[in-house]
């Protein structure tokens, strides 16, 4: 079906010499263009104030391409296809007088007009207004706008509004890259075309969930950022409520951006609130101090590069969360996310509930629930814990658990599982906006973490510290086996 629709597409990237440019996009259009994606007529606009000509640019390009391309799929006519589809211009984003130049290079072209701002959110209604003034923009222009969206509900609507000063909803693409992560989209296919799944998937067969999104990684020289942002504003207001919702959603009626998107509202719309008195119970944050990570020593949050000592931003937050609503009532979701903890994992853990009547031995009761583990990342894949017989006529009716194995490099072989920029600028070439943030669920969901905020604001500022390369504060722990249960740790 994608063979029909039309992908031709001139994409402008504004900060293209940028961290995200050089990191995310450029690999995801070489792997496009090596799977043979890119059709003949794309093209690309790289812009940036740097003074630079389009042969250097190039140049540049493929020094970054050799060093982030995996060697084994390195390719140099791939390589060579690429480049040469890239023109650079230097261009000052602020200024209108400069924007002429955009439409030379488009010249009448019929390819969709895809604009990519890869640049600080503070520049988006800036260049969408300079866009617009210098008539470089049609009905059919598609934009593409990162995340954070804002730093809060108030400021996520000024950007909003900027951008729909210019573009219709419709043509508007916010990216939370963990919705193009293979695995974040397979919940989707999981949920619904099982129905296995989709008739245990509520209240009355589900106990609890567990999700965790670690980093082993610092903040990777981004104090300036991440400082004002925290994990809460970086990763949960973003990232693992959007994992949330594809956990806790109903069935869409179609596969359509607009039935998914509503049925994400309706669960955003549910969270409960924490209040004031509910932060000792359900939140705890936290901020790493030296330790070691995978192996190597490593200062702790208040000595990186550029820290102010006296920062209170948290590196860390775990989270009990409740929707109020008939399918999860009284169904808690664990979240946690952190940087420098001791691997990079992501994972959701499902908990069914035990059978109504247990009749096995009573030593063996604790493992009488079966848990879906589902792995974003990596070695992506899920297994379902289930019990069975011991096998051996000395065990009578002994129970033990065993695993139900997909992993998905196994299952499908192939030497590449797309990165979610990948996938994400294939769909926006392709127009669709399923795995993009519709308007109405960044406000719901920073109407929540704002509350949640400022709560804790009022509350107690300060994060409990953890070393790095452990899995958070003590807390974290007792956040859990407070309600009699603990993280899955068998990763
Ligand atoms: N880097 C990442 O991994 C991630 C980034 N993001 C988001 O992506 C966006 C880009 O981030 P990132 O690439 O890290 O940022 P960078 O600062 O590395 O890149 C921004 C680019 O924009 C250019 N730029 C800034 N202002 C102007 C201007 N007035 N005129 C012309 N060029 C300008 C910069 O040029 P110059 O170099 O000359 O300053 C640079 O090329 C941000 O919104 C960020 O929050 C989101 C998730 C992850
Ligand atoms: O958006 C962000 O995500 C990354 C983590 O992404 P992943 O794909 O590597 O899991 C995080 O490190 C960064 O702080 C945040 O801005």
């Amino acid at each position: 079906m994608d063979n029909q629709i039309d992908t031709r597409s001139d994409l402008m990237i504004f900060g293209a010499l940028g961290d995200l440019a050089s990191r995310k996009l450029f690999p995801a259009l070489y792997q496009l263009e090596r799977s043979g994606l890119l059709v003949r007529e794309s093209r690309v606009l790289a812009l940036a104030r740097r003074d630079i000509q389009t042969e250097e640019a190039r140049s540049l390009l493929m020094d970054q391409l050799r060093e982030r391309v995996p060697e084994a799929q390195l390719d140099n006519d791939v390589l060579d296809r690429l480049v040469s589809r890239v023109q650079y211009h230097r261009l000052d984003f602020a200024d209108l007088n400069q924007y002429r130049i955009l439409n030379e290079w488009r010249d009448g072209s019929d390819n969709s007009l895809i604009v990519y701002m890869a640049t600080p959110p503070s520049l988006y209604g800036v260049i969408a207004r300079n866009l617009r003034d210098a008539s470089c923009c049609t009905r059919k222009t598609r934009v593409v706008v990162e995340k954070p969206i804002g730093h809060d509900l108030e400021t996520s609507r000024v950007i909003n509004d900027q951008l729909a000063e210019v573009y219709r909803e419709d043509q508007i693409f916010r990216i939370d890259h963990y919705l193009g992560k293979e695995t974040v989209q397979n919940l989707i296919a999981l949920r619904f075309a099982n129905n296995f799944f989709a008739s245990q998937w509520d209240q009355n067969h589900i106990s609890h969930v567990e999700i965790t999104v670690a980093e082993s990684v610092g903040i990777e020289g981004r104090w300036g950022y991440f400082d004002k942002a925290g994990q809460i504003r970086d990763m949960i207001q973003n990232h693992l409520l959007q994992l949330l919702c594809l956990i806790a959603m109903d069935p869409p009626a179609d596969l359509s951006a607009d039935s998914i998107r509503d049925e994400k509202v309706k669960v955003l719309k549910a969270l409960k609130p924490i209040t004031p008195d509910m932060m000792e119970t359900y939140l705890v944050r936290g901020q790493y101090t030296a330790g070691s990570s995978l192996g190597q020593s490593v200062p702790g949050y208040l000595d990186e590069e550029g820290a102010d000592r006296n920062s209170v931003t948290e590196t860390f937050v775990a989270l009990k969360v409740e929707i109020e609503n008939w399918r999860w009532a009284g169904v808690p979701f664990y979240i946690r996310t952190g940087k420098r903890l001791p691997e990079k994992l992501s994972q959701i853990i499902i908990h069914f509930k035990p059978a109504p009547h247990y009749i096995f031995d009573p030593d063996q009761k604790h493992l009488a629930n079966n848990k879906l583990i589902i792995r974003l990342q990596p070695d992506e894949g899920m297994t379902l814990q289930i019990l069975t017989k011991d096998q051996g006529l000395d065990k009578g009716m002994r129970l033990r658990r065993g695993p139900l194995e997909l992993t998905f490099s196994e299952a499908f072989a192939s030497d590449h599982i797309p990165d979610a920029y990948e996938r994400l600028l294939w769909e926006v070439m392709k127009g669709s906006q399923y795995l993009f943030v519709r308007r109405d669920e960044v406000e719901h969901a920073w109407r929540w973490v704002d509350r949640l905020i400022s709560n804790w604001s009022d509350h107690n500022p300060y994060p409990k510290r953890y070393a790095a390369g452990t899995w958070g504060p003590v807390a974290s722990i007792a956040l859990i086996t407070r309600d009699g249960r603990s993280w899955y740790e068998d990763a």
